[in-house]
């Protein structure tokens, strides 16, 4: 049985603009013990699938289960295998950290977990924060709170949407060392994030979402086979030969050319040599998940 399974899900909302569909007949497995990834721009649906996965929005049609128990049907039998971290964050001003995570084991109905909310409050440095009021933490610590108050009840599942977000590096780095060894520890993870780096160095599989719909879904390992072998990087100051231009991806004065091959890379360097085109930090690099989303992206399009 698989730990999340959306079946055919579409999802439209009403605006005044008139009906916009979210959504189309998304189907997707995500099995025990991943460490799934679920790419997308902006605006392509992520939230949206989550929030119908954590049953806070309703599908337009189709079906999701959570280890078998229906979101809609049995809904909390679905969301006690759940630990939902949302993008915003919303506490209740009132409390103390401490305070917040014992309310939330109770509405799980989880009672004398003070140990595990001691562990909790370590691993994502919060110890000395136990007592603060929620109105006191920094932007930073809030997430981590919203990251414990998505795991104290110790759910089978976590589901991750854009943790990172306006994170420091420090942070990132605990939070994926402690979601990882959840991950070992057996937790089926799956994560929405805009780092591709992230994505590629934890998710065992990704899939990839464009306008609601899924237009990439693999091992990350076939995933990144399929990119273009090398990119061709340099700084320039100048314009590209027209014929580069289809190719290149250029970032202010960064200039990225996928390349399947040292053929092409021959070919590049010979064509802008030509036309006297000056390069600075000039580097051949392999192809990374950024590279396949951009090509899968552009591929969609
Ligand atoms: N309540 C709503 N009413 C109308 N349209 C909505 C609503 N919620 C989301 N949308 C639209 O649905 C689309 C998908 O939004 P969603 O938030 O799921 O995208 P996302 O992939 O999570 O984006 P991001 O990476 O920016 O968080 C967007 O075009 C968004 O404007």
């Amino acid at each position: 049985m698989p730990a999340v399974s959306f079946q055919s899900i579409s999802k439209t909302y009403r605006t005044p603009k008139g009906e916009f569909q979210a959504l189309q007949q998304v189907s997707l497995d995500i099995g025990e013990g991943e460490f799934f990834g679920l790419l997308g721009p902006n605006g392509a649906g992520k939230t949206t699938l989550i929030s119908i996965l954590a049953g806070l929005a309703k599908a337009t049609s189709g079906r999701v289960t959570v280890q078998g128990h229906d979101v809609q049907s049995d809904f909390a039998a679905a969301r006690r295998q759940l630990g939902v971290v949302p993008q915003e964050l919303v506490f209740d001003p009132f409390f103390n950290v401490r305070e917040t995570l014992r309310l939330q084991s109770g509405y799980f109905g989880v009672k004398h977990n003070d140990d595990w909310i001691d562990e909790l409050l370590d691993s994502l440095g919060l110890a000395d924060k136990a007592t603060a009021n929620m109105r006191q933490l920094s932007g930073g610590m809030k997430r981590r709170v919203l990251v414990a108050q998505a795991l104290v009840h110790k759910p089978p599942i976590i589901v991750l949407d854009e943790p990172t977000a306006g994170v420091d590096v420090e942070l990132r780095q605990a939070l994926w060392h402690f979601i990882a060894k959840l991950n070992k520890q057996g937790h089926t993870v799956l994560l929405t994030t805009h780092y591709l780096e992230e994505a590629e160095a934890l998710c065992n599989r990704i899939a990839m979402l464009k306008h609601g719909q899924i237009v990439a879904l693999d091992d990350t390992s076939n995933l990144l086979k399929t990119a273009s072998a090398n990119v061709l990087q340099f700084k320039s100051d100048q314009a590209l030969p027209e014929v580069l231009l289809p190719i290149a991806r250029v970032t202010g004065r960064v200039v990225q050319l996928p390349a399947q091959g040292p053929n092409d890379i021959e070919r590049y360097l010979a064509t802008l040599r030509e036309a006297g085109v000056a390069m600075e930090d000039m580097e051949i690099r392999r192809a990374d998940l950024e590279d396949v989303f951009l090509q899968v992206m552009k591929g969609a399009a």
